[in-house]
């Protein structure tokens, strides 16, 4: 089989899209200290590339290019902003293909859903050049004769962003649309497993026109000096961060001195709930997409599969089949649903997660182990049998397991759903009007999908509650997090 890096080549149109150095303050830069670091191919263990391993004198260098581009980007018109955002998305599309099988080269996620991910991505960008046109502010009845007063609403300033590798375009559009669209700088750390797709995004940017400067990616594996660098450099006005609530908490410390404004996306553990008046079939179908999903690796995937007794038999059944259906391999080079894990720890975690479930009494009625084609792979598995004792039910798995839970009654359902420190997604399948009304509001989530599986859009506000996170990105909310308001009262 051909190496990653020949076979990778070999597909781009454009082959300039696959950068390799970081990009800094509107230059292609190496590390200061001249070390890189391997980004690797899960589905095949071969390195891709080399790309430089920046630290916090270059991060901070980012950050005051983005500082002083932001006086120009901020003044000009917000359609202005909007056009040179617009031509970023074209290029984006136009190039869906290149970019999809660069993301799959280093996260794993099969070409057809890379491809997906880059039009999800590309629709914040997008919404988001739409949006610049309608920040508007107010004015207020004075509460004096003399006074006038106004509010105005301006850029927050630089923004310093961190995202995970599961998502590894989209997680950064959904962040500098906003963050660009009402004219603040951003530098972006994409996580080290993921960065060719971030360096491809800014290849597109300065072709769109964006300013040297208001846009930079630091490659870097020493995570925790980079965001140190967001949190402390006064420069920076906010934080915004995807990934675990562990993590998320560490940087809120750090934060903190500096009373930054935060965005946080954080872990989930999302129910999904099959009542007894379900459309099975519909069920079924939801749960696929819920929990399967760029191979369970995202934070709104079911995570605890609840199914009312007198459906339970007949749904595990229906899954099972439906999954077993489903083809495992390497998403670069066959027709598959499911790509590997992103690596050795997320294959020992899943690994962790059955042994202790079955070991508890659960059931494995599909897959529960390492996949034959060995490395990162594993077989798509499905658990009954599964009880509020085992791991599963308060860690996220993050990964393609599906633990199917019995249950009798609507209120031991909602309370067993709520009994979490997280609340970003859940999901149930019901068509009594009563019991579908009842249901989404007593459940503790930010996101709830009603009969869908999928609850991912940029026009609507995903975030969550609990630990889960704070703010909301996508849809006219998402700008919020990016502006702060200013009172003017006036004497005349
Ligand atoms: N709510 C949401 O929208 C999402 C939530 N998640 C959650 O994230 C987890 C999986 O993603 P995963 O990447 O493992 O999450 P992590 O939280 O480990 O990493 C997320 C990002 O944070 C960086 N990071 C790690 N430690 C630090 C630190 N001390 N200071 C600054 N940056 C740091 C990582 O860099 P590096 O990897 O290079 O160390 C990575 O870029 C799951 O819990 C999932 O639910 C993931 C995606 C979306
Ligand atoms: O990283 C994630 O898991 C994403 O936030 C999930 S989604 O936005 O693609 O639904």
């Amino acid at each position: 089989m051909l190496d990653t890096a020949t076979d990778l080549r070999s597909m781009l149109k454009d082959p300039s899209l696959l950068a390799t150095k970081a990009y800094v303050a509107g230059e292609w830069i190496d590390a200061d200290d001249g070390t890189t670091f391997a980004v690797n191919n899960p589905a095949r263990g071969d390195d891709i590339c080399q790309v430089p391993n920046l630290g916090r004198a270059e991060t901070a260098r980012a950050i005051a290019a983005a500082q002083a581009a932001m006086k120009d980007w901020a003044a000009r018109t917000a359609k202005e902003r909007a056009n040179i955002l617009r031509k970023w998305f074209n290029l984006m599309m136009e190039n869906q293909d290149d970019l999809g099988a660069i993301l799959t080269a280093e996260m794993g996620k099969p070409l057809a859903e890379a491809k997906g991910e880059i039009a999800y991505g590309a629709s914040f960008i997008e919404w988001f050049a739409e949006e610049a046109k309608r920040v508007y502010g107010e004015t207020i009845p004075g509460h004096q004769p003399d006074k006038r007063i106004t509010v105005i609403r301006q850029p927050i300033g630089v923004v310093g962003s961190i995202t995970p590798w599961n998502f590894p375009n989209a997680m950064i559009t959904r962040k500098c649309g906003p963050a660009l669209a009402v004219g603040c700088g951003f530098v972006a750390r994409p996580a080290a497993e993921t960065p060719l797709s971030a360096l491809a995004l800014a290849v597109l940017a300065e072709r769109a026109g964006l300013p040297k400067g208001i846009f930079s990616v630091i490659t870097s594996k020493r995570s925790s000096d980079i965001g140190k660098e967001f949190c402390e450099n006064p420069l920076v006005r906010k934080l915004t961060f995807t990934g675990s609530t562990e993590v998320g908490r560490i940087l809120l410390r750090q934060a903190a001195d500096q009373v930054m404004k935060c965005s946080m996306e954080l872990g989930g553990n999302a129910p999904f709930i099959v009542f007894d008046d379900a459309d099975l079939d519909a069920a079924v179908a939801g749960a696929m997409m819920s929990k399967f999903r760029n191979n369970g690796q995202t934070c709104v995937c079911a995570n605890r599969i609840y199914v009312q007794a007198g459906v339970y038999d007949a749904f595990a059944a229906k899954l099972r089949e439906a999954v077993a259906k489903s083809r495992v391999g390497d998403g670069l080079k066959e027709d598959v649903q499911f790509g590997p894990l992103v690596n050795m720890a997320a294959v020992e975690k899943v690994q962790e997660h059955i042994a202790d479930a079955t070991a508890k009494g659960a059931q494995v009625i599909l897959g529960g182990d390492r996949h034959e084609k060995g490395g990162n792979f594993f077989q798509p598995t499905i658990l009954t049998g599964v009880t509020d004792e085992m791991v599963v039910t308060n860690e996220e798995t993050f990964g393609p397991v599906a633990p199917l839970y019995r249950f009798e009654t609507e209120e031991e359902v909602v309370a067993k759903a709520n009994n979490t420190i997280f609340g970003l997604a859940a999901y149930f399948y019901a068509r009594d009007i009563g019991r579908v009304t009842r249901v989404q509001e007593a459940l503790e989530y930010g996101i709830v999908g009603v009969n869908t599986g999928i609850i991912s859009t940029e026009v609507a506000p995903f975030g969550g509650v609990k630990q889960s996170g704070l703010g909301r990105e996508g849809s006219r909310h998402g700008m919020e997090d990016y502006l702060e308001m200013k009172y003017i009262c006036l004497s005349i």
